[in-house]
């Protein structure tokens, strides 16, 4: 019998191509026919050929062997008795040669031992001489069609082998970890994957439980889809759940930590046998894939949207989910809580000067003061640059603000050690509380930043509630911060001059440098509605090194042009003064341009010059030392004693026009008179700005004030018209002058 399965190709891939076809008969059976008697012979043929075989004979085993070799049959009737090769010898032949096919044997021995002797050789049948034709043509008949039904199953075996083999092959390269689990939950097959995934082999798992190698949090959820019952449709589907790699894996470094997250999708199996009726549960099987990769990233995606990276605190983002959270809590509780808008005062004049990295280190340091002042349920946050914001969920009264504000703004007093360098540092606090102040989450933030910047405009370091009325300038302002950092590279400025007249002469002793702003949308703006916000924001310390240059290089366009010499002021803001390098950008737009020092005069209000009075004693000393000139600018506003201005370097006293406006108040008279008598004897040039009328400029000589700058002169002028005033062949006023 031919029971030998065809083998399957190792590789389930590229199977051999013959094999997975299905060989079938030819239309006609072909059918060999072996004897040595003639008459039998062609009695046998024409018998086979009456039925549409198609018949070939052999005379004898000889011819028979010679038959075979050279093509297919798909029967074989075989005498046994031959005088040239025994029939047994033909049917060793066929059953070593072409083994599947069958051979009736037709023979004249009629004893049982020959017919089992010739089924023992291999012999599909056993057909006795002389035969009935009938008989034998349906031994023929059946022979053929049992070998057409075993072709066809042994065809049907092998494809399912193949098959099977293909789907272990599929199972098991699969990149998702795939699972059988019996009644009990233990597993009954896992895929290859696990070794990769977890680090188990599958004989460590298999008869195992599957809560082994679950996460002990999420074995709730596992339950639910381990035991899953359902299939089909309704069957658990991508549930997330995290699996725990093997603790004693050999090669620990592949799995990238203790746990892989996956998801998982599960079906219930049951026993196919079964009626549809009574369907029996066998277990489980699922399909686990790795998702770790996919989680990390989301998570740190989450992380990103949430935090600042710098300092790792919380960003705006989170803080408003936070600040949501609380306000809803502490409705509930009607309890309060308060919003800190905190501000770094100065940071940014560091951060240019110092540089980035320096700046950085900076925000962490302060970061972490910051955290020191609070307490566990508070959050801390980093809005961006320099800006911090805090929410204290839980308050007794305004009181409890401010004496945590009151911390804060003494621990960040103390110097900040940062590569060497020390830092002074100090911080601006605007507050507001709810629901006294509002319930709306970014209200309360706008509404603590307002205050933040309030408190930043009365002098810094300092704590400012919210108030009503605070509004309206915060948005504008932010506008103009957002477009002043444009305007330097888009050449939007542009400066104006305003010509000091030697009121005696009438000559045009100096020039006031005064910046004005060609804004794309709002057309042309003053100082007064940008600067404030420029300072602020220290967009004004580049800004301010362009007025230097911009200033110096008129200058020597004026000497190039062989026009007199004057003087030129600048006003100086309290961020560039306060940068490191104030002293080199001065120097440097003098230097560019040759000239000499005298010519550049620097305004800085009586204020400033108070403020940080040592540093600031040291810088414009080195600039006086090399010619520089040093006007105190809104002189009178500023109450402080001369005894402090004597140790500058002034050249020039500028009276704020403010006195100079209300001349006619006795009060204001005397001042003003005192200033000029107080200046005059320290050997100082008196400046009276603002001056717009006759009976002023009559007034201010008459106490020897002789130089002056305002509208009774003139207005600000352009570059273009301060050279043509500059080229006058009266030099200014003459004729003015009274
Ligand atoms: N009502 C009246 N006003 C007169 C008269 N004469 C002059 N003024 C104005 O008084 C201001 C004098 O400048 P300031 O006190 O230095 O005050 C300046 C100065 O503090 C600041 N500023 C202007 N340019 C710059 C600059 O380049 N850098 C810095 N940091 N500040 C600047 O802006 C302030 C305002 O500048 P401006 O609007 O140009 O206003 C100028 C000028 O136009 C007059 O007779 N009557």
């Amino acid at each position: 019998m031919h029971k030998e399965n065809a083998p399957v190709s190792d590789d389930p891939l590229h199977p051999h191509p013959q094999r997975s076809t299905v060989s079938s008969f030819p239309a006609r059976p072909r059918i060999l026919v072996v004897d040595d008697e003639i008459l039998i012979l062609e009695g046998m043929r024409r018998l086979l050929a009456a039925r549409d075989y198609d018949v070939t004979t052999a005379n004898g085993g000889c011819e028979a062997l010679i038959a075979i070799g050279k093509q297919q049959f798909d029967v074989i009737l075989l005498d046994l008795g031959m005088p040239d090769l025994s029939g047994a010898e033909v049917l060793r032949f066929v059953a070593d040669r072409s083994a599947d096919t069958p051979v009736i044997v037709v023979s004249g021995d009629s004893t049982i031992d020959a017919a089992i002797r010739a089924l023992r050789g291999g012999a599909a049948d056993f057909v006795r001489k002389p035969y009935e034709p009938e008989e034998l043509l349906r031994r023929v008949d059946n022979t053929l069609t049992r070998r057409r039904l075993e072709r066809e199953n042994n065809h049907i075996l092998q494809r399912l082998q193949q098959s099977e083999k293909w789907h272990r092959f599929l199972v098991n390269s699969s990149p998702d970890f795939i699972y059988t689990l019996d009644c009990d939950g233990r597993f009954t097959f896992v895929n290859d994957r696990v070794e990769s995934l977890l680090g188990y082999t599958r004989e460590d798992l298999l008869g195992q439980h599957y809560s082994t190698i679950i996460h002990e949090e999420d074995l709730a959820r596992a339950e639910h889809v381990f035991n899953e019952r359902r299939a089909g449709d309704r069957s658990a589907r991508n549930i997330e759940i995290r699996l725990k790699c093997n603790p004693g894996m050999r090669r620990p470094r592949l799995m990238n930590g203790r746990c892989k997250a996956v998801e998982l999708t599960a079906t219930g199996m049951y026993d196919e046998d079964a009626t549809l009726f009574e369907r029996r549960f066998i277990g489980s099987y699922g399909v686990a894939k790795d998702v770790t990769e996919r989680k990390q990233a989301e998570e740190t995606v989450h992380y990103q949207a949430y935090h600042d990276l710098l300092t790792g605190l919380p960003n705006r983002a989170l803080f408003r989910d936070h600040l949501a959270l609380m306000l809803a809590q502490a409705k509930r509780s009607h309890k309060t809580l308060a919003v800190l808008s905190l501000d770094l005062d100065h940071f940014k004049v560091i951060n240019d000067s110092l540089g980035h990295t320096i700046g950085d280190e900076l925000l962490l340091a302060v970061g972490a003061r910051l955290r020191q002042c609070l307490r566990e349920g508070d959050t801390l946050a980093r809005l961006g640059g320099d800006e911090f914001a805090v929410l204290l969920p839980t308050l007794l009264s305004r009181g409890d603000v401010e004496q945590i504000c009151r911390k804060i703004i003494q621990v960040l007093s103390r110097p900040v050690y940062v590569k060497g360098h020390e830092i002074y540092i100090s911080v601006s606090i605007g507050a507001c509380v709810a629901p006294d102040d509002g319930e709306m989450i970014d209200s309360l933030i706008r509404q603590a930043e307002i205050a933040m910047y309030q408190a930043k405009a009365q002098g810094r370091s300092r704590l400012q509630f919210w108030e009503a009325g605070m509004q309206a300038p915060y948005s504008e302002r932010m506008q103009i911060e957002a477009d002043l950092r444009r305007a330097l590279a888009r050449n939007e400025f542009v400066l104006f001059y305003q010509p000091q007249v030697d009121t005696v002469s009438g000559e045009v002793r100096g020039f006031e440098a005064l910046l004005r702003w060609w804004h794309p949308q709002r057309g042309f703006l003053s100082p007064a509605e940008f600067i404030p916000v420029a300072e602020e924001s220290g967009v004004i310390v580049p800004i301010g090194d362009w007025v230097l240059r911009e200033a110096s290089a008129q200058m020597a366009e004026w000497r190039r042009a062989g026009l007199p010499q004057v003087r030129l002021s600048v006003n100086i803001s309290a961020r560039q003064l306060e940068s490191p390098d104030f002293v080199e950008s001065v120097m440097r737009a003098v230097q560019v341009h040759a000239l000499d020092g005298q010519q550049i005069e620097l305004e800085i209000t009586e204020s400033l010059l108070m403020r940080d009075f040592e540093a600031n004693a040291i810088k414009l000393g080195r600039l006086s030392a090399s010619g520089i000139r040093l006007a105190i600018d809104d002189f009178g506003t500023g109450y402080s004693s001369f005894k402090y201005l004597s140790r500058f370097p002034i050249h020039t006293l500028k009276i704020d026009q403010s006195f100079i406006q209300e001349l006619e108040r006795e009060e204001n008279l005397s001042i003003v008179n005192a200033m000029v008598a107080m200046g005059r004897g320290m050997n100082l040039n008196v400046v009276a700005e603002g001056v717009e009328t006759q009976s002023q400029l009559a007034c201010l000589q008459q106490m020897q004030c002789h130089e002056m700058q305002g509208h009774y002169y003139s207005v600000p002028m352009s570059g273009h018209d301060a050279t043509a005033l500059l080229g006058r062949h009266t030099r200014g006023f003459v004729e003015a002058a009274g």
